[in-house]
């Protein structure tokens, strides 16, 4: 396959400008680069090579794929109601899904028009402007109980102007009616590790493993906020987005989730934007909500409610060598009856693992990291 390097590489070069002679008679000539420059190495090798391409030189694969110009890119994340979940706009085939970025699973979904119409109504539902993959299916079911199943085509994926030209696109034949009544919500962009894909008889790469060699960096960074817009960020990390320093924690990947420890949290963490809470373990929760007068366990709600007029304590977790804040007001997550509002902070007890999930992401700037020989969490205060 041939490697082009884009124009925007092969214009940069240097410029000489002769300067004005020192003295009538003397003459000197002051070489000065005009404001171009090579930022890698591989470009400048590269430009070379393009150079003298006319007198036979012959451009290494290595050096053209090293010089290949590397993107970068940033997308807005809309909270539904409540910050219930964040969506994001993604071009495929041309036309635009509102999709959740989801760093706890591994499957790009959306709606069809091979769902009944009635499962459909209110939502985007793609075309199969892409290829079949005949044969392949997939089926995903959700530790909330939702579901979704269907077959699968190839087609262009774009995010936030990065893109993935033959991106595994999981067309829906059916999902459950959670999904059929969210209708902001046109599917999802998994963003966990490719190994837990559930696509059959061949798992299929996510978006970000499909990109990540073509981005400057291989990572992407959430900035999810608090009732407002915010952003993931794709191969670049932006320092205006977060306070203090990034601190990175490995991550172990053998159950494909983006798992971590934190400490003071006993048992494995997992950081997950498609999960709308802070879920802990029973020790933590009852501690917390011992310092909120009104907060008690409610069996028939299923978690921690309290006043929606009492003030919260903040949340602080050490992660590594930093420490993260979730103010008291973002654990106000809703009102579920009257004043009585539901916690943001609930039990892990009975999933297997720990959640962080919005309530703490949105405190933050996280980084998903795969520029090491191992993947890493970066964590920042937001
Ligand atoms: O909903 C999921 C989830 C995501 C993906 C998969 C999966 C199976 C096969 C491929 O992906 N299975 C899950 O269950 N949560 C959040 C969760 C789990 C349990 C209770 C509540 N929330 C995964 C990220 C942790």
């Amino acid at each position: 396959m041939a490697h082009y390097l884009s124009a925007a590489a092969l214009v940069a070069s240097a410029a000489l400008t002769a300067a004005a002679p020192a003295a009538k008679g003397d003459f000197s000539i002051d070489q000065v680069s005009k404001g171009s420059f090579y930022k890698s190495g591989p470009l400048a090798m590269a430009k070379t090579y393009s150079k003298y391409a006319k007198h036979g030189a012959v451009m290494p694969e290595n050096v053209s794929i090293a010089a290949t110009a590397a993107s970068t890119g940033s997308v807005s994340a809309s909270p539904e109601s409540y910050d219930e979940s964040y969506l994001i706009p993604v071009s495929i085939g041309g036309t635009t899904f509102h999709l959740d970025l989801d760093t706890g699973s591994s499957d790009l979904w959306v709606f069809s028009t091979q769902q009944p119409a009635s499962q459909r109504s209110g939502h985007t539902a793609y075309k199969q402007t892409g290829t079949k993959k005949s044969g392949y299916t997939w089926n995903i079911s959700y530790g909330d109980g939702s579901g979704a199943k269907g077959d699968v085509y190839v087609d262009k994926v774009v995010v936030g102007g990065v893109t993935a030209t033959s991106q595994a696109v999981e067309a829906a034949t059916s999902v459950s009616s959670s999904f059929t009544s969210d209708t902001d919500n046109d599917g999802l962009i998994g963003a966990a590790f490719s190994s837990i894909n559930t696509v059959s008889p061949q798992q299929q790469l996510t978006f970000f493993d499909n990109v990540k060699n073509s981005l400057s960096q291989k990572l992407f960074a959430a900035r999810l906020r608090y009732h407002t817009a915010g952003t993931y960020d794709y191969g670049y990390i932006d320092s205006s987005k977060y306070s203090g320093s990034i601190h990175y924690v490995p991550v172990n990947t053998a159950n494909g989730f983006w798992e971590f420890t934190a400490s003071g949290v006993s048992g494995s963490s997992i950081a997950d934007t498609g999960t709308t809470l802070l879920y802990i373990p029973d020790s933590n929760v009852d501690a917390y909500y011992a310092n909120v007068d009104s907060a008690s366990y409610d069996s028939s709600q299923g978690g921690y409610t309290f006043d929606c007029d009492e003030s919260l304590p903040d949340w602080t977790v050490t992660i590594g060598s930093g420490s993260i804040t979730v103010p008291g007001e973002y654990i106000n997550f809703a009102p579920v009856s009257g004043n009585t509002c539901f916690g943001g902070i609930q039990s892990s007890d009975g999933i297997g693992f720990n959640i962080f999930g919005d309530i703490f992401l949105k405190a933050t700037y996280t980084v998903f990291d795969q520029t090491q020989s191992s993947p890493r969490l970066g964590f920042a205060q937001g």
